[in-house]
């Protein structure tokens, strides 16, 4: 029998289909050549499609999730599946209270670091980092905004300090950059404003609130109300669109969308990209993304894993190293939806015990179980016993963690010793399972430690510490080969403790120190020591592939080959 479909164009039922990509039906040669000019152009060919759920497109409705991207056909691991300029980029929308209080703040032209009242652009006397930053007169950048922040009145040297921290809040730029798009493209504005807000969810929330005094009200008493005060004058209209639904809107299309793009000079800015945004989220994802900063932050999208027909294609919205319920917390509080991948559904995570805690059995008496969530994809689930009938309650598990993160921060927030960070991983391990992803955070920090601080430099270390920082690195990428098997996502984190693991054993090398054999009890030669060393480097080399383009990463690859290059000196064979 003859397959048909609806017709991509109309809806109607229909046989024919478009010969290229054998994927969408057409009731008549007419609609097919109107929905390619208009459409199919662009995606025919293209192992994937965007599967909508507005009523007009008529395809598969999946009120859920949304829009998503679907493969259409298999996807090899590393396909490019597709590059994006972004629409609109600038400096972060979500500033802490730290940020919106230095006086180091992003060029309005560049984003480069500059000093609050040193230069500006001379129209309208935002920051710059020099009076002819070329950022300042590109139209795609500061040329978006600045006809509109040339109707505030910026402070003037010697005014109060607080009147500039005041004034600046170039956290609100991103959302007037965005209400700007309308002057140079119409529909452009309008495809931004048909990305998902979830405006009525967000309405209840204090994101809401916060914006609408910190950005809403700010937009419109210094630069939006003088601007439709002179539009009124002048019978003239520069914005159509501008009320104070349309920038709630934009901020809620901003949360649920916005990309973060790390810069090379350590700041983040954001971007929006109407198409890379379509990508739902998993936290076990099949896809991943990097920034060309040299190319106007040019997003690529790519398949990190062999993909099937019919598979969704998913990034991250999120920290794979977090457990799942925070995971799953920041999902539902800043893109208010509850995640139900496989991880989340797997109250032991994959075998990871992420999240586990030791279980205290009863009267104290440890049986040496781990608690896990009852129902790992509710909020309020209990916890039990893996190995004894002990349940704890949620209420119990959230006071614990909420205590445990507040320690961990405090830690991890200041310039601690390897002591303190030493004495906190012993006392977490009482309470949390060894790969719990808090003990994880320290001891990352921890393996970066030894072997670099102060009277804990590699050859200042005992032997037993040596030892550890070198299964602490072999046990933390035990876990991270199952939470990112293709090596895609977590690939700064895998290769600086690749690199650290490799200098631990070149050390065993030079002490002739026997270590275990990984997943054995048996003891490895030291010749194999530093054969090992070798493969964690050559490793660390492939799976940094994807962030060349990142300081970070270049800076770890440098780290990598003088590694290799001080091997080979010291033992040509190796
Ligand atoms: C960046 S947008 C993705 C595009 C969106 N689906 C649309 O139609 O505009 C993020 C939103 O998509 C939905 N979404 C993404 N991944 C999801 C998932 N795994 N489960 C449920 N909803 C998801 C949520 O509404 C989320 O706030």
């Amino acid at each position: 029998m003859d397959s048909e479909g609806k017709c991509g164009l109309c809806g109607i039922v229909s046989k024919l289909k478009c010969a290229g990509c054998q994927l969408i039906y057409y009731c008549s040669s007419e609609h097919q050549k109107k929905h390619w000019r208009a459409k199919h152009k662009n995606e025919c060919a293209k192992p994937y499609e965007i599967v909508y759920h507005s009523p007009e497109t008529k395809l598969t409705r999946n009120e859920e999730i949304g829009r998503f991207f679907m493969a259409t056909k298999e996807i090899t691991k590393d396909t490019v599946l597709f590059s994006e300029n972004p629409l609109v980029i600038g400096p972060k929308w979500n500033l802490d209270e730290y940020e919106q209080r230095s006086v180091t703040v992003p060029c309005v032209g560049c984003f480069a670091d500059c000093c609050l009242g040193q230069f500006c652009c001379e129209y309208c006397r935002w920051p710059a980092c020099k009076p002819n930053c070329p950022g300042l007169v590109n139209a795609n950048l500061h040329g978006l905004e600045c006809g509109i922040l040339r109707f505030g009145r910026p402070p003037k040297p010697g005014d109060d300090p607080e009147s500039f921290f005041d004034y600046y809040r170039y956290d609100a730029l991103l959302v007037l950059k965005c209400l700007a798009i309308q002057i140079r493209s119409p529909d452009l504005f309008d495809q931004m404003l048909n990305l998902e807000s979830h405006y009525e969810a967000r309405k209840s929330t204090r994101y809401y609130a916060d914006t609408d005094e910190r950005t809403v009200s700010y937009l419109f008493r210094n630069f939006l109300d003088p601007l439709q005060k002179l539009e009124r004058k002048e019978g003239k209209v520069v914005l159509k669109v501008c009320d104070r639904k349309t920038l709630h809107k934009i901020s809620g299309i901003l949360e649920v969308n916005a990309m973060v793009i790390p810069l090379s000079n350590g700041r983040e800015i954001c971007g929006l990209y109407p198409i890379g945004c379509m990508l739902e989220h998993s936290c076990m994802p099949n896809a991943f993304y990097t920034f060309d900063c040299s190319k106007g932050m040019k997003l690529t999208f790519k398949a990190g894993r062999d993909i099937r027909k019919g598979e969704h294609l998913t990034t991250t919205y999120t920290h794979s190293l977090w457990g799942t319920q925070l995971r799953r917390e920041h999902l539902k509080t800043n893109k208010y939806f509850a995640c139900k991948c496989n991880r989340c559904s797997d109250p032991t995570e994959l075998d990871t015990f992420l999240s586990a805690l030791r279980c205290m059995g009863i009267e104290n008496e440890p049986c040496g179980g781990f608690q896990l969530p009852i129902d790992p994809l509710s909020d309020i689930s209990d916890w039990k016993c893996n190995r004894c009938p002990v349940q704890i309650t949620h209420d119990q598990v959230n006071f614990l963690m909420s205590k445990i993160g507040e320690e961990v921060d405090e830690v991890m927030g200041r310039k601690s010793s390897v002591k303190e960070f030493e004495n906190l991983i012993h006392k977490l391990q009482n309470f949390l399972h060894p790969n719990h992803f808090h003990l994880l955070t320290l001891k990352h920090s921890l393996i970066q430690m030894y072997g670099h601080f102060p009277g804990h430099r590699l050859s200042e270390l005992s032997n037993e510490v040596l030892l550890q920082k070198l299964q602490m690195c072999r046990d933390m990428l035990a876990i991270i080969e199952v939470l990112d098997p293709e090596s895609f996502r977590l690939t700064l984190y895998a290769g600086v403790i690749l690199l650290e693991q490799q200098a631990a054993l070149v050390e065993c090398n030079r002490r002739k120190l026997y270590t275990k054999k990984p997943g054995t009890e048996s003891d490895v030669g030291t010749e194999n020591t530093l054969n090992e060393a070798v493969q964690c480097l050559v490793r660390a080399k492939s799976i940094l592939r994807n962030e060349m383009g990142t300081q970070q990463g270049k800076k770890l690859m440098e780290q990598i080959e003088n590694a290799l290059e001080r091997i080979a000196t010291a033992s040509p064979k190796a």
